[in-house]
């Protein structure tokens, strides 16, 4: 059998979904496929502990964007992504998946994730890594940070008569990389944010394990012109 598919998870928070991918490393949904690091940007986040309690434990890592950016060491937010993007990549791996990942990532980490810039002067840019992301709303209907109160709300108002959620590639204009999988979420009125929420991650643990198959069954990409 061929080395085993390396996937690094970046994560915020509780960490659900990447205790989804944890439970199917190498089950049948996402065979041949390792976690080679979680890195969070959150100390605190409980998905470093899952992946620490993982049998066998995962690799961790973490950096804090403002700590990092109030060390009087003259650094930028576009320091930061990069920072990221060399504890990521040096893990050479055939995945990069966002799984509740609440930073906003400027060229810096992209540009050398897609392989159209070399992480050290003077190398050779690198095979572009795939980088998806999960997002808990319909194609361009609730980009950004709080889409599932958002879309729950717009319902109860009429606003909108249907939510979902998707995995799609990530650019840098955010939540509009091109979708991969895209589904419905049910949602009736007057039920509690609280019933929805839990239909709604249920769906997300399903598929960012077929989103990151999928993926990972692409050819490797040689070459990205653009990502933008
Ligand atoms: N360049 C891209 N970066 C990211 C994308 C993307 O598609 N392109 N997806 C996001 C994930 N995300 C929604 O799916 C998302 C996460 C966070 C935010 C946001 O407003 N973040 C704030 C900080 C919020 C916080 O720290 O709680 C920020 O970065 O200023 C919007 C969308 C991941 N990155
Ligand atoms: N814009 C990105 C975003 O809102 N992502 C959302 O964060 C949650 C992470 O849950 P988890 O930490 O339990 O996996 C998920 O609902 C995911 O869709």
């Amino acid at each position: 059998m061929s080395a085993a598919r390396k996937v690094v998870v970046l994560i915020s928070g509780s960490g659900s979904n990447l205790q989804a991918l944890i439970d199917a490393q190498n089950t049948p949904a996402l065979p041949n496929t390792r976690i080679a690091l979680v890195f969070s940007n959150r100390k605190a986040a409980y998905g470093l502990t899952r992946a620490t309690q993982a049998n066998p434990p995962i690799p961790t890592s973490y950096l804090a964007l403002q700590p990092y950016l109030k060390a009087n060491l003259g650094k930028t937010r576009a320091d930061y992504d990069v920072e990221v993007a060399r504890v990521v990549l040096r893990e050479n791996p055939d995945l990069i998946i966002l799984a509740g990942w609440m930073h906003i990532f400027g060229e810096g980490f992209l540009d050398l994730a897609y392989g159209l810039k070399p992480l050290e002067e003077g190398e050779e840019p690198r095979t572009p890594v795939s980088v998806i992301n999960l997002h808990p709303a319909l194609p361009g209907a609730f980009d950004g940070a709080n889409a599932i109160e958002r879309a729950f709300e717009a319902f109860q108002k009429g606003e909108i008569t249907q939510t979902g959620v998707m995995v799609h590639r990530v650019v840098k204009d955010v939540d509009r990389g091109e979708p991969l999988i895209v589904k419905e979420v049910p949602i009736t009125k007057g039920e509690p944010i609280e019933a929805f929420e839990e239909k709604l991650h249920k769906v997300e643990h399903e598929i960012i394990v077929q989103a990151a198959a999928r993926v990972l069954e692409e050819a490797k990409p040689q070459r990205v012109r653009a990502y933008l």
